[in-house]
């Protein structure tokens, strides 16, 4: 098919020192020659200069692109034009096409006739194949951009030109667009919302832009309403610097916009959401909490995400015991959670209250979703009620209802129990002489001194409190009646060594004590006071200022 040329040495190393294939035809042949490097490029070993005829040319071209080669000759040929230039593909000698360039002028002036053609051919497959590559990419991009529930952009940092990638099915229902990016922003943008969002974006670009810039605010959707949108923005950087934003705009669903509600309301309890999760192999942790954890446990919901142990560590150790123990009963019953408790701060000791319901997961584990609040002011409220409930405002020990109650208790576990309960009960000797003699109010200080001094010479755990006008009870646990008379006699002897002065008189007072037992067997607590008070009534007979135990125990 080849054969070898008549044309010059000279001009053939010329050709040969290039890296393209050169041809040259003479338009009334029908044969070209060929010069340079095209043996090369096309798998052949031959020398240069060779010849070729027109038709193995053509037949050298892949059959869809013959046509081509044919109408850019006829330019020549015809006289319109005196050069052409057209991309192809050619056999290579072992079998596979390469793409080329073939670049022809006319050489000889058009009135001379036969015209000389020179033409260069340049192999272009790897231009061709990377252009390839880009298209295919360019397609996957854009098919992508169309899969996204997003709206898609980019920004030209130096133009400051937007393009918004054109997506119909997109949520915001808005069209595809190309333009300045500040106009289109500020046009979108809900007002109230520009200047926050604005600033952020500043700050991001001052601070090197190199992580996502994630904003939320308001867009206008195509169909004229504010919409929240969720906008991340990343720099595309060459050498260091941005050359480019790319960015999308994610409209939140109504499940979104609940979880940002709910995480600012969150945020405004006064305590912290929770929920907890109990493992299956006893390991325990904290999934979420709201921020208001650290006000109440001082610790970040990140410490306590994987391992609740922090939390347990704040929980006063009186009550930890307690707090695990609800948490199990709660676990085991299915039931709701609900218990107070202390937690211990660097600076102070705070009570709360917490109340969380259950729930199974598939993996097995039980997580509770909840709430913990402060309640120490409630409770300190709650615990001064309390003792202003229990308590006698005159004197300052437990008043006649609290007692009542605790004889009841008492009397209960006496009950259950094999143990003896005794009850003293005194009243003042002749206290009506010390207030017509001294004053009520002198009176109100003998009666306070008293219960003062009384308290002093009890035990902890005995019940103390001031049941009449000058009469006073104690519940002694576990107690005997003799050691009841032992302590009653003790008593009885300290208010009577009792120094009171009035207008720089002196006067002492006396009482008159009363022991009942409360024992199995009674059958009512109040009956154990009323042999008391019996008791006392039988000493003031019998002279006042005297221990005496009521019949039952003589
Ligand atoms: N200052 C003062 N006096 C009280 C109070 N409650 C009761 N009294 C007085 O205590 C006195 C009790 O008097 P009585 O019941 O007659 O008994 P008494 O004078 O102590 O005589 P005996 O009990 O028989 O030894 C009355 O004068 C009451 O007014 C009080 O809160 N303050």
């Amino acid at each position: 098919m080849l054969a070898k040329s008549s044309s010059t040495l000279l001009q053939s190393d010329i050709l040969k020192s290039i890296e393209a294939g050169v041809l040259l035809w003479q338009t009334n042949s029908s044969t070209i020659e060929l010069y340079g490097r095209w043996d090369r490029l096309l798998g052949y070993e031959l020398t240069t200069p060779a010849a070729i005829s027109t038709q193995d040319w053509l037949d050298l071209l892949h059959p869809e692109d013959t046509q081509l080669c044919i109408s850019a000759r006829k330019e020549i040929t015809s006289g319109f034009r005196d050069h052409y230039s057209y991309e192809a593909r050619i056999k290579h000698k072992s079998g596979h096409w390469l793409w080329f360039k073939e670049e022809a002028n006319l050489l000889q002036h058009e009135d001379e006739e036969p015209r000389t053609v020179i033409s260069t051919l340049t192999a272009i497959s790897e231009q061709k194949n990377l252009e390839q590559h880009c298209l295919e990419a360019q397609t996957q991009l854009n098919n992508l951009v169309k899969t996204l529930p997003s709206l898609v952009y980019s920004i030209s940092f130096s133009s400051g030109r937007m393009y918004i990638f054109d997506d119909d099915e997109n949520l915001m229902g808005l069209a595809g667009a190309e333009g300045d990016a500040s106009e289109w922003w500020h046009s979108k943008v809900h007002p109230d919302d520009v200047a926050k969002q604005s600033a952020l974006f500043e700050d991001w670009i001052n601070h090197g832009s190199s992580d996502t810039l994630y904003r939320k605010y308001r867009l206008l959707d195509a169909f004229g309403e504010y919409r929240w949108i969720v906008d991340r923005t990343r720099a595309v950087t060459s050498s260091d610097r941005a050359t480019d934003f790319i960015g999308s705009f994610y409209p939140l669903s109504e499940l979104n916009l609940l979880q940002m509600r709910l995480k600012k309301l969150a945020e405004i309890v006064p305590g912290v959401i929770f929920e907890y999760e109990l493992r299956a192999d006893g390991s325990s942790c904290f999934p979420y909490t709201s921020q208001g954890i650290k006000r109440i446990y001082g610790v970040d919901p990140e410490d306590i995400r994987d391992n609740a142990d922090m939390v347990y560590q704040h929980i006063h150790p009186d009550d930890l015991s307690a707090v695990k123990e609800s948490i199990q009963q709660s676990a085991e019953s299915m039931r709701e959670w609900r218990v107070e408790y202390r937690i211990c701060l660097p600076d102070k000791t705070i009570w709360v209250s917490g109340y969380s319901v259950p729930r199974r997961t598939s993996s097995g584990s039980i997580i509770w979703a909840g709430m913990v609040v402060d309640i120490t002011e409630q409770r300190a409220y709650q615990d001064k009620l309390k003792k202003l409930a229990s308590t006698d405002e005159l004197t300052g020990i437990y008043n006649r209802r609290f007692f009542i109650l605790r004889m009841e208790e008492f009397f209960a576990s006496v009950q259950r129990e094999q143990q003896v309960v005794c009850v003293a009960m005194f009243d003042l000797d002749f206290f009506k002489k010390v207030n017509d003699t001294y004053g009520h109010a002198m009176g109100d200080e003998v009666l306070k001194r008293i219960a003062e001094e009384v308290q002093k010479n009890i035990r902890r755990t005995d019940i103390f409190a001031r049941i009449g006008g000058e009469e006073f009870a104690l519940i002694m646990p576990h107690t005997s009646p003799e050691e009841a008379a032992v302590l009653a006699e003790k008593l009885r002897i300290v208010i009577g060594q009792l120094n009171f002065t009035h207008n720089g008189e002196n006067f002492k007072v006396t009482a008159t004590f009363g022991i009942a037992a409360m024992q199995k067997g009674v059958p009512r607590a109040d009956m154990v006071l009323n042999q008391a008070d019996q008791a006392v009534y039988k000493g003031k007979n019998a002279g006042r200022n005297r221990v005496t135990l009521c019949s039952s125990l003589e």
